[in-house]
C-alpha cells in the first residue's frame, strides 16, 4: 500500500490529511510558496500546473516538478491539471497535449499522486491510469461542479466510478446553493465509504461549504484542502485554521 493511501486510511478515521495547493505562475513563483507551505507542514501538496505559465513546455514542468519533489520535505506532492471546464485556470494545451504531458511527468518519476479527471476521454484516463499503476503512483480519480450540487443518487455513482476505473482515491467538489447541499455531501460522504473499499475525498465550496473542509473528516472525507499560502478552490480556509478546528474535533471524540 503507498504511503499516501495509507497516510489517508491511519488519519482520516476522525481526522483528514491536509493538502496545500501549489498555484505559482511562474517557478520563482512557486519556489517562494513551496517554502511557505513546507514550513505548515501539510500531509500532501497539490501542485496545480494549470496555474503555471510553462505548462505548454514539458521540460520546464518536468524541471520544476524535480525541484518541488526535492524541496517539498519529504511531503507526497499531487500533481493536479484542473480542466477549464472543471474550473481551472484556461491553457493553450490541447487535451492529447495534457495527456502527453501527464504521461512525461509520470515517466520523469516526480510524482506521489495525479489528479485524473472522471470526464477525461476514456482513452486517455486509461493510458494515465495503467502508467501510474506501472510506476506505482496513486491516482485520484475527480469530479467537480462549481455551479451546483448533483443529486444524491448521481454523486454515488460519480464515486463508485472512480473506484470501479481503478482509480486509488475518488473525489468530488461541489458548490452548495444552500446549507441542505453541504448537508447532502456529508450525507454523501458517510454512506460512500460504507459501500466502497478507496478512500473517498469530498467537500463542498464557496463560503457555505467551508463548514465541509472542517468537519468533512468526521464523515469520512479523507483529505481537506486549506491554504498554504495561496487558495486554488472557493472556501478554502488557512491551514492553521484548520489544525485548530481538527483538534477540537479529536479532542470531542476521546
Ligand atoms: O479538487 C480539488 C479540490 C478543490 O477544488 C477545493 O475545493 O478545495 C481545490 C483543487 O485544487 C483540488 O484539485
Amino acid at each position: 500500500m503507498s504511503t499516501i493511501i495509507k497516510k489517508m486510511k491511519a488519519e482520516h478515521v476522525k481526522r483528514p490529511l491536509i493538502c496545500a495547493p501549489l498555484v505559482g505562475k511562474t517557478f520563482e513563483a512557486i519556489k517562494e510558496e513551496l517554502f511557505v507551505i513546507t514550513k505548515k507542514q501539510p500531509g500532501l501538496i497539490e501542485w496545480r500546473v494549470d496555474f503555471f505559465e510553462e505548462i505548454d513546455k514539458t521540460e520546464s514542468v518536468i524541471e520544476t516538478g524535480k525541484w518541488i519533489k526535492e524541496n517539498a520535505r519529504g511531503i507526497p506532492v499531487l500533481f493536479t491539471r484542473r480542466s477549464n471546464r472543471e474550473g481551472g485556470q484556461p491553457i493553450t494545451l490541447s487535451e492529447e497535449e495534457v495527456t502527453k504531458l501527464y504521461v512525461s511527468v509520470l515517466e520523469a518519476d516526480i510524482i506521489d499522486a495525479v489528479d485524473v479527471e472522471l470526464s477525461c476521454p476514456k482513452e486517455a484516463k486509461e493510458t494515465i491510469l495503467s502508467l501510474a499503476k506501472d510506476k506505482e503512483i496513486q491516482t485520484v480519480m475527480s469530479f467537480h461542479d462549481f455551479s451546483k450540487t448533483p443529486k444524491k443518487e448521481e454523486l454515488l455513482d460519480v464515486l463508485k466510478q472512480a473506484q470501479e476505473e481503478g482509480g486509488d482515491v475518488g473525489k468530488i467538489a461541489l458548490m452548495p446553493k444552500s446549507l441542505r447541499d453541504v448537508l447532502l455531501v456529508a450525507e454523501v460522504t458517510e454512506e460512500a465509504n460504507r459501500g466502497l473499499t478507496i478512500p473517498i475525498i469530498t467537500m463542498s465550496m464557496g463560503p457555505k461549504g467551508a463548514l465541509s473542509r472542517l468537519v468533512g473528516g468526521a464523515f469520512g472525507s479523507a483529505v481537506s484542502f486549506a491554504v498554504g499560502q495561496t487558495a486554488s478552490a472557493p472556501g478554502q480556509i488557512q491551514i492553521d485554521q484548520l489544525e485548530k478546528v481538527l483538534d477540537v474535533i479529536d479532542a470531542s471524540q476521546e
